[in-house]
Protein backbone atom coordinates (compact mmCIF):
# COMPACT_ATOMS: atom_id res chain seq x y z
CA UNK A 1 0.00 0.00 0.00
CA UNK A 2 1.31 3.72 -1.07
CA UNK A 3 2.26 5.35 2.25
CA UNK A 4 0.73 8.62 3.26
CA UNK A 5 3.33 11.71 2.52
CA UNK A 6 3.09 14.33 5.11
CA UNK A 7 4.79 18.05 4.89
CA UNK A 8 5.50 18.98 8.84
CA UNK A 9 6.35 22.69 9.10
CA UNK A 10 8.24 23.72 12.44
CA UNK A 11 7.23 27.00 13.39
CA UNK A 12 9.10 29.47 16.24
CA UNK A 13 7.98 27.55 19.29
CA UNK A 14 8.78 23.95 17.28
CA UNK A 15 12.24 25.27 16.51
CA UNK A 16 13.36 27.67 19.18
CA UNK A 17 15.33 30.89 18.28
CA UNK A 18 18.68 31.05 19.98
CA UNK A 19 20.90 27.86 19.74
CA UNK A 20 20.49 26.11 22.86
CA UNK A 21 17.17 26.82 22.44
CA UNK A 22 17.41 25.07 19.04
CA UNK A 23 18.75 22.07 20.22
CA UNK A 24 16.27 21.16 22.64
CA UNK A 25 13.55 22.39 20.81
CA UNK A 26 15.14 19.92 17.88
CA UNK A 27 14.90 16.76 20.08
CA UNK A 28 10.99 17.66 21.60
CA UNK A 29 10.13 18.00 17.31
CA UNK A 30 11.94 14.78 16.54
CA UNK A 31 9.72 12.81 18.77
CA UNK A 32 6.71 14.02 17.24
CA UNK A 33 8.32 12.87 13.45
CA UNK A 34 9.41 9.68 14.70
CA UNK A 35 6.00 8.96 15.79
CA UNK A 36 4.81 9.77 12.21
CA UNK A 37 7.35 7.73 11.03
CA UNK A 38 6.89 4.74 13.32
CA UNK A 39 3.05 4.82 11.64
CA UNK A 40 4.27 4.53 8.69
CA UNK A 41 4.19 8.39 7.13
CA UNK A 42 6.61 9.33 4.33
CA UNK A 43 7.99 12.64 6.04
CA UNK A 44 9.07 15.72 4.70
CA UNK A 45 10.08 18.52 7.34
CA UNK A 46 10.37 22.22 6.55
CA UNK A 47 11.23 25.02 9.40
CA UNK A 48 10.88 28.98 10.23
CA UNK A 49 14.20 30.74 10.42
CA UNK A 50 13.71 34.59 11.17
CA UNK A 51 15.55 34.94 14.57
CA UNK A 52 18.06 32.89 12.83
CA UNK A 53 18.78 34.31 9.95
CA UNK A 54 18.93 37.86 11.45
CA UNK A 55 21.47 36.82 14.02
CA UNK A 56 23.25 35.60 11.11
CA UNK A 57 23.30 38.92 8.96
CA UNK A 58 23.88 40.89 12.41
CA UNK A 59 27.10 38.80 13.23
CA UNK A 60 28.17 38.55 9.39
CA UNK A 61 27.68 42.71 9.40
CA UNK A 62 29.72 43.09 12.59
CA UNK A 63 32.88 40.99 11.42
CA UNK A 64 32.82 42.82 8.27
CA UNK A 65 33.30 46.09 10.11
CA UNK A 66 36.23 44.49 12.05
CA UNK A 67 37.72 42.59 9.26
CA UNK A 68 38.15 43.88 5.87
CA UNK A 69 38.14 40.75 4.07
CA UNK A 70 34.92 39.46 5.55
CA UNK A 71 32.86 41.34 3.41
CA UNK A 72 29.15 41.95 4.00
CA UNK A 73 27.43 38.59 3.54
CA UNK A 74 23.97 39.17 0.63
CA UNK A 75 20.46 38.00 2.93
CA UNK A 76 20.53 35.07 0.58
CA UNK A 77 23.51 33.87 1.53
CA UNK A 78 22.42 34.06 5.03
CA UNK A 79 19.35 32.10 4.47
CA UNK A 80 21.74 29.54 3.03
CA UNK A 81 23.64 29.25 6.55
CA UNK A 82 20.40 29.25 8.53
CA UNK A 83 19.45 26.27 6.46
CA UNK A 84 22.66 24.28 7.11
CA UNK A 85 23.12 24.92 10.67
CA UNK A 86 19.11 24.03 11.45
CA UNK A 87 19.11 21.00 8.87
CA UNK A 88 21.50 19.67 11.15
CA UNK A 89 20.69 20.11 14.30
CA UNK A 90 17.27 18.50 13.19
CA UNK A 91 19.08 15.61 11.15
CA UNK A 92 20.83 15.01 14.08
CA UNK A 93 18.29 14.87 16.30
CA UNK A 94 16.08 12.84 14.60
CA UNK A 95 18.78 10.17 13.74
CA UNK A 96 18.98 10.19 17.21
CA UNK A 97 15.16 9.74 18.37
CA UNK A 98 15.09 7.04 15.45
CA UNK A 99 17.83 5.04 16.65
CA UNK A 100 16.74 5.18 20.13
CA UNK A 101 13.52 3.20 19.35
CA UNK A 102 15.56 0.97 17.21
CA UNK A 103 14.69 2.48 13.49
CA UNK A 104 17.23 3.55 11.01
CA UNK A 105 16.39 5.68 8.41
CA UNK A 106 18.85 7.80 6.49
CA UNK A 107 18.09 11.90 7.12
CA UNK A 108 18.98 14.66 4.95
CA UNK A 109 18.72 18.43 4.54
CA UNK A 110 18.54 19.53 1.18
CA UNK A 111 19.61 23.02 0.62
CA UNK A 112 17.26 24.71 -1.33
CA UNK A 113 16.71 27.26 -3.70
CA UNK A 114 12.62 28.92 -4.30
CA UNK A 115 11.92 30.88 -7.70
CA UNK A 116 10.51 34.63 -6.50
CA UNK A 117 9.24 36.80 -9.09
CA UNK A 118 11.70 40.25 -9.40
CA UNK A 119 8.08 42.49 -9.65
CA UNK A 120 6.31 41.01 -6.73
CA UNK A 121 5.00 43.38 -4.39
CA UNK A 122 6.83 42.54 -1.61
CA UNK A 123 10.43 43.92 -3.27
CA UNK A 124 8.68 47.49 -2.21
CA UNK A 125 6.96 46.58 0.92
CA UNK A 126 9.46 45.13 2.92
CA UNK A 127 7.03 43.54 5.76
CA UNK A 128 8.88 40.21 7.14
CA UNK A 129 10.33 40.75 10.13
CA UNK A 130 13.79 38.90 11.30
CA UNK A 131 16.21 38.70 13.76
CA UNK A 132 16.08 40.56 17.56
CA UNK A 133 14.60 43.50 19.37
CA UNK A 134 16.66 46.24 18.68
CA UNK A 135 17.61 49.52 20.48
CA UNK A 136 15.94 53.18 19.02
CA UNK A 137 20.16 53.36 18.24
CA UNK A 138 20.75 50.11 16.96
CA UNK A 139 17.57 51.00 14.56
CA UNK A 140 18.92 54.05 13.47
CA UNK A 141 22.19 52.13 12.41
CA UNK A 142 20.27 49.68 10.61
CA UNK A 143 18.56 52.21 8.27
CA UNK A 144 21.42 54.65 8.26
CA UNK A 145 23.28 50.95 6.57
CA UNK A 146 20.18 50.81 3.94
CA UNK A 147 18.15 48.40 5.91
CA UNK A 148 14.51 48.45 7.13
CA UNK A 149 13.30 48.28 10.54
CA UNK A 150 9.25 48.55 11.83
CA UNK A 151 9.11 49.59 15.33
CA UNK A 152 7.12 46.67 17.63
CA UNK A 153 6.46 46.50 21.56
CA UNK A 154 9.30 47.16 23.21
CA UNK A 155 11.69 48.22 20.29
CA UNK A 156 12.27 47.90 16.70
CA UNK A 157 13.01 44.76 14.92
CA UNK A 158 14.08 44.54 11.16
CA UNK A 159 12.40 43.89 8.19
CA UNK A 160 12.54 42.41 4.73
CA UNK A 161 10.64 41.54 1.54
CA UNK A 162 8.62 38.42 1.59
CA UNK A 163 7.99 37.70 -2.29
CA UNK A 164 5.84 34.52 -3.35
CA UNK A 165 7.24 31.22 -3.68
CA UNK A 166 6.93 30.15 -7.83
CA UNK A 167 8.98 27.19 -7.69
CA UNK A 168 11.08 25.06 -6.00
CA UNK A 169 14.55 24.49 -7.86
CA UNK A 170 15.87 21.01 -6.03
CA UNK A 171 12.34 19.56 -6.40
CA UNK A 172 13.31 16.58 -8.45
CA UNK A 173 15.92 15.68 -5.72
CA UNK A 174 13.68 16.44 -2.88
CA UNK A 175 11.22 14.20 -4.52
CA UNK A 176 13.67 11.32 -5.20
CA UNK A 177 14.91 11.12 -1.42
CA UNK A 178 11.26 10.87 -0.21
CA UNK A 179 10.34 8.67 -2.77
CA UNK A 180 13.26 6.10 -1.43
CA UNK A 181 11.53 6.72 1.57
CA UNK A 182 13.83 8.42 2.84
CA UNK A 183 13.25 11.51 5.69
CA UNK A 184 14.15 14.74 3.96
CA UNK A 185 14.50 18.65 5.52
CA UNK A 186 14.09 20.82 2.46
CA UNK A 187 13.09 24.76 1.94
CA UNK A 188 14.09 25.82 5.54
CA UNK A 189 13.66 29.10 6.04
CA UNK A 190 10.99 29.51 2.62
CA UNK A 191 14.08 28.49 0.98
CA UNK A 192 16.81 30.54 -0.21
CA UNK A 193 15.10 33.21 -2.72
CA UNK A 194 16.33 33.81 -5.76
CA UNK A 195 15.33 35.24 -9.42
CA UNK A 196 15.57 33.04 -12.67
CA UNK A 197 18.07 35.15 -15.03
CA UNK A 198 18.48 32.89 -17.79
CA UNK A 199 20.80 30.06 -16.57
CA UNK A 200 21.66 31.62 -13.79
CA UNK A 201 19.58 32.15 -10.39
CA UNK A 202 20.51 35.09 -8.47
CA UNK A 203 20.13 35.30 -4.78
CA UNK A 204 17.49 37.95 -3.53
CA UNK A 205 17.32 40.02 -0.95
CA UNK A 206 14.41 38.92 1.01
CA UNK A 207 13.00 36.22 3.47
CA UNK A 208 10.15 33.78 2.17
CA UNK A 209 7.22 32.85 4.67
CA UNK A 210 8.41 29.70 5.49
CA UNK A 211 4.45 28.57 5.53
CA UNK A 212 3.66 29.77 1.64
CA UNK A 213 6.92 27.62 0.52
CA UNK A 214 6.11 24.58 2.75
CA UNK A 215 2.31 24.63 1.26
CA UNK A 216 4.14 25.01 -2.24
CA UNK A 217 6.62 22.21 -1.29
CA UNK A 218 3.25 19.83 -0.31
CA UNK A 219 1.83 20.59 -3.58
CA UNK A 220 4.29 20.15 -5.57
CA UNK A 221 5.14 16.26 -3.79
CA UNK A 222 1.52 15.80 -3.70
CA UNK A 223 1.63 15.06 -0.06
CA UNK A 224 -1.76 13.79 1.18
CA UNK A 225 -1.12 16.45 4.73
CA UNK A 226 0.47 19.66 6.17
CA UNK A 227 1.42 19.53 8.93
CA UNK A 228 2.04 23.38 10.19
CA UNK A 229 3.06 22.79 14.36
CA UNK A 230 3.18 26.94 15.68
CA UNK A 231 2.86 28.61 18.61
CA UNK A 232 -1.36 27.87 19.68
CA UNK A 233 -3.36 24.76 19.86
CA UNK A 234 -5.74 25.84 17.57
CA UNK A 235 -6.44 28.63 14.47
CA UNK A 236 -9.26 31.09 16.58
CA UNK A 237 -11.88 33.60 15.39
CA UNK A 238 -11.42 37.32 17.18
CA UNK A 239 -8.09 36.40 18.27
CA UNK A 240 -7.12 37.77 20.98
CA UNK A 241 -10.27 38.84 22.36
CA UNK A 242 -12.90 37.91 24.90
CA UNK A 243 -14.92 36.80 22.22
CA UNK A 244 -12.27 34.27 20.95
CA UNK A 245 -13.43 30.85 19.58
CA UNK A 246 -11.30 27.87 18.76
CA UNK A 247 -11.87 26.23 15.54
CA UNK A 248 -11.26 22.50 15.68
CA UNK A 249 -12.01 22.26 11.54
CA UNK A 250 -12.51 24.86 9.17
CA UNK A 251 -13.59 24.05 5.55
CA UNK A 252 -11.80 25.84 2.44
CA UNK A 253 -14.95 28.36 1.59
CA UNK A 254 -14.91 29.48 5.00
CA UNK A 255 -10.79 29.90 5.66
CA UNK A 256 -10.59 32.07 2.70
CA UNK A 257 -13.99 34.02 3.70
CA UNK A 258 -12.45 34.91 7.28
CA UNK A 259 -9.12 34.99 5.68
CA UNK A 260 -10.60 37.85 3.57
CA UNK A 261 -12.55 39.49 6.31
CA UNK A 262 -8.73 39.83 8.08
CA UNK A 263 -9.22 37.31 10.59
CA UNK A 264 -5.99 35.86 10.88
CA UNK A 265 -3.07 38.34 11.43
CA UNK A 266 -0.45 38.80 8.49
CA UNK A 267 2.34 37.43 8.68
CA UNK A 268 1.45 35.30 11.35
CA UNK A 269 -1.39 32.79 11.08
CA UNK A 270 -2.94 34.60 7.53
CA UNK A 271 0.07 32.85 5.50
CA UNK A 272 -0.84 29.39 7.12
CA UNK A 273 -4.78 29.62 6.05
CA UNK A 274 -3.16 30.63 3.09
CA UNK A 275 -0.51 27.93 2.41
CA UNK A 276 -3.24 25.46 3.49
CA UNK A 277 -6.05 26.77 0.72
CA UNK A 278 -3.08 26.97 -1.97
CA UNK A 279 -1.95 23.33 -0.81
CA UNK A 280 -5.52 22.19 -0.68
CA UNK A 281 -7.28 23.46 -4.13
CA UNK A 282 -9.75 21.33 -5.22
CA UNK A 283 -8.56 18.09 -3.69
CA UNK A 284 -11.19 16.09 -1.13
CA UNK A 285 -7.79 14.46 0.04
CA UNK A 286 -5.73 17.05 1.11
CA UNK A 287 -5.52 18.41 4.72
CA UNK A 288 -3.73 20.54 6.43
CA UNK A 289 -3.45 20.70 10.52
CA UNK A 290 -2.60 23.72 12.51
CA UNK A 291 -1.65 23.01 16.30
CA UNK A 292 1.16 23.33 18.77
CA UNK A 293 3.77 20.37 19.64
CA UNK A 294 2.91 19.04 22.96
CA UNK A 295 6.18 19.72 25.88
CA UNK A 296 7.09 16.32 25.02
CA UNK A 297 6.25 16.10 21.56
CA UNK A 298 3.60 13.47 21.71
CA UNK A 299 1.71 12.18 18.93
CA UNK A 300 -0.20 14.85 16.33
CA UNK A 301 -2.83 12.85 14.51
CA UNK A 302 -5.19 11.89 17.75
CA UNK A 303 -7.60 15.07 16.90
CA UNK A 304 -5.85 18.19 18.01
CA UNK A 305 -5.37 21.37 16.60
CA UNK A 306 -7.66 22.71 13.51
CA UNK A 307 -8.41 20.34 11.08
CA UNK A 308 -8.63 22.41 7.71
CA UNK A 309 -10.43 20.23 4.39
CA UNK A 310 -12.26 20.92 1.08
N1 LIG B 1 -6.58 33.94 14.26
C1 LIG B 1 -5.53 33.47 14.93
N2 LIG B 1 -5.64 32.29 15.58
C2 LIG B 1 -4.60 31.79 16.28
N3 LIG B 1 -3.40 32.42 16.38
C3 LIG B 1 -3.24 33.59 15.74
C4 LIG B 1 -4.30 34.17 15.01
N4 LIG B 1 -3.86 35.33 14.47
C5 LIG B 1 -2.60 35.47 14.87
N5 LIG B 1 -2.20 34.43 15.65
C6 LIG B 1 -0.85 34.33 16.19
O1 LIG B 1 -0.06 33.65 15.24
C7 LIG B 1 1.00 32.99 15.93
C8 LIG B 1 1.65 31.97 15.03
O2 LIG B 1 2.39 32.62 14.02
P1 LIG B 1 3.96 32.86 14.16
O3 LIG B 1 4.26 33.59 15.43
O4 LIG B 1 4.43 33.44 12.89
O5 LIG B 1 4.45 31.41 14.40
P2 LIG B 1 5.37 30.35 13.66
O6 LIG B 1 6.77 30.73 13.95
O7 LIG B 1 4.95 29.09 14.35
O8 LIG B 1 5.04 30.35 12.21
C9 LIG B 1 0.29 32.40 17.13
O9 LIG B 1 1.19 32.07 18.15
C10 LIG B 1 -0.66 33.54 17.50
O10 LIG B 1 -0.05 34.39 18.44
N1 LIG C 1 11.15 32.27 6.82
C1 LIG C 1 10.20 32.38 7.78
O1 LIG C 1 9.00 32.52 7.52
O2 LIG C 1 10.68 32.35 9.07
P1 LIG C 1 9.86 32.65 10.38
O3 LIG C 1 8.72 31.65 10.43
O4 LIG C 1 10.85 32.45 11.47
O5 LIG C 1 9.34 34.05 10.30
Amino acid sequence: MKKKRIVIALGHEALGSTLPEQQEAAKRSAAAIADFIRDDYQVVITHSNGPQVGMIHTAMSEFAKLYPEYTNTPTAVCSAMSQGYIGYDLQSAIRTELLNRGIYKPVSTVLTQVVVDPYDEAFYHPTKVIGRLLTKEEADAEEQKGNHVTPVEGGYRRIVAAPKPIDIVEIDAIRALCDADQIVIACGGGGIPVLSQGNHLKGASAVIEKDLAAGKLAELLDADMLVILTGVDKVCLNYGTDDQVELDTLNLADAQKYLDAGEFHEGTMAPKIEAAIGFIGESAIRSTLITKLNKNGAQLTGGMGTLIKK
